[in-house]
C-alpha cells in the first residue's frame, strides 16, 4: 500500500469512528441483552462477524449478555439419532431423550463455540446455563393455546421460567466478563428444563433492567402476511396478526417474550435481522433502528 492511500484509508478510518461515536458512548455501561437465534448461527463467517462485534462493545464500555439458541443445530443432532423434532406453537415437545440432546447440543456445543469465537476475537466471555448461581429456575409449562383461550398444550420437559436472580451475571459482569447463556433452567429434584432462548432473554433484560433487547434471527423482522417488514409493532397489532395466523411458529415465542420486555420497561426491543454482517454493531452504532421495534402501547 502506498502512503496516500494508507493516509486515505486512515482519514476514513478516523471518519467512519467520529460519525458513531456518539451514538456508541450513549450506550457506555448500559446493558445489552442479545438473544442470538441458531438460525442466525448457520454460517461460520456470520459468527464471526458476531463475536467481533460483542468483543468491540465490552472493549467500548457496553455490557453485552448474550442468550443464545440452538434450534436448527438441536434438529441436527436429533436426526442424527433417527429421531424428528416437533413443535407446538413454537415450543418443541420435549421428551427425556429430546431433552438430552437438547443439553449436548446447548450446554455442550453451542455455548462452547461462541464463548470460543468471542475470545479469539479478543474479548472475554464465560457461558452458563440456568443452573448456574442459581440463575432461572422454571416449573413444567402448560402452554396456553394463542387462538383458543382456556385450551393448554402439554409440551414435555419445557420449563416456564419463575425465578430469575441475575446475581451471578453480575458478578461477571463486574469481573470484565461477557455472560453467555444457554436457555436451559433448573427445576425441582434438579430436573433439566428446556427453555425456548427467546423467552430467557425477555426473563434477562427484565431481571437486568437493560437498556435494549436484541433478538436476531433468520427475518428482515416481524413480516405482515404479504412478506412486508413492519418497523413498529404494537400489542393490538400483535393481537390481531396472531389470531389471524400471520404471526406462528417460531416468532409466536418472540414476540411474546419481546412484548413482555417492552411493557416491563426495557427501553429498546428489536427483532432483527442476525444473517446481515455485523448486525449487532451496526445496530448499536446507528441511530436508526433496524428490523421491528416493539412498542409497549399504541403511542
Ligand atoms: N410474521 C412473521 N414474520 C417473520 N417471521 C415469522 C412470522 N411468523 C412466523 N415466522 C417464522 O418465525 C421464524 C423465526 O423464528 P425461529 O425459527 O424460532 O428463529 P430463531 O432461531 O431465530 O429463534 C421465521 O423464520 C419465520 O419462519
Ligand atoms: C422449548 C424450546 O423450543 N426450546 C428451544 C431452545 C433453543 C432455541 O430457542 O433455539 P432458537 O432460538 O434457535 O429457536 C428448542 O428446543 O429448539
Amino acid at each position: 500500500m502506498t502512503d496516500s492511500s494508507s493516509d486515505a484509508l486512515w482519514s476514513q478510518t478516523v471518519d467512519t469512528l467520529s460519525a458513531v461515536l456518539p451514538q456508541l458512548m450513549a450506550l457506555r455501561g448500559k446493558t445489552l441483552v442479545v438473544k442470538y437465534g441458531g438460525n442466525a448461527m448457520t454460517d461460520v463467517s456470520l459468527q464471526r462477524a458476531f463475536a467481533q462485534d460483542i468483543a468491540l462493545l465490552q472493549a467500548l464500555g457496553i455490557t453485552p449478555v448474550v442468550v443464545h439458541g440452538g434450534g436448527p443445530q438441536i434438529e441436527k443432532a436429533l436426526a442424527a439419532v433417527g429421531k424428528e423434532g416437533r413443535f407446538v406453537h413454537g415450543m418443541r415437545y420435549t421428551d427425556d431423550q429430546t431433552m438430552q440432546v437438547v443439553q449436548w447440543v446447548l450446554a455442550g456445543q453451542v455455548q462452547g463455540e461462541i464463548v470460543g469465537l468471542i475470545n479469539a476475537a479478543g474479548g472475554r466471555a464465560m457461558g452458563l446455563t440456568g443452573r448456574d448461581g442459581g440463575l432461572f429456575s422454571a416449573t413444567r409449562l402448560n402452554l396456553p393455546d394463542p387462538i383458543q383461550p382456556g385450551v393448554f398444550h402439554d409440551v414435555g420437559w419445557v420449563g416456564d421460567i419463575q425465578k430469575v436472580d441475575p446475581a451471578v451475571i453480575r458478578d461477571l459482569q463486574a469481573r470484565g466478563y461477557v455472560p453467555v447463556i444457554s436457555p436451559i433452567a433448573v427445576g425441582e429434584n434438579n430436573q433439566s428444563f428446556n427453555v425456548n432462548a427467546d423467552v430467557v432473554a425477555g426473563e434477562i433484560a427484565r431481571a437486568l433492567d437493560a437498556e435494549r433487547l436484541l433478538l436476531l434471527t433468520n427475518t428482515a423482522g416481524v413480516l405482515d402476511a404479504q412478506g412486508a417488514l413492519l418497523k413498529d409493532l404494537t400489542p393490538a397489532m400483535v393481537d390481531a396478526m396472531v389470531k389471524d395466523g400471520s404471526i406462528s411458529g417460531g416468532m409466536l415465542p418472540k414476540i411474546a417474550s419481546a412484548l413482555d420486555s417492552a411493557r416491563s420497561g426495557v427501553r429498546s426491543v428489536h427483532i432483527m435481522d442476525g444473517r446481515v454482517p455485523h448486525a449487532l454493531f451496526r445496530e448499536a452504532a446507528s441511530p436508526q433502528g433496524t428490523g421491528t421495534v416493539v412498542r409497549p402501547d399504541a403511542a
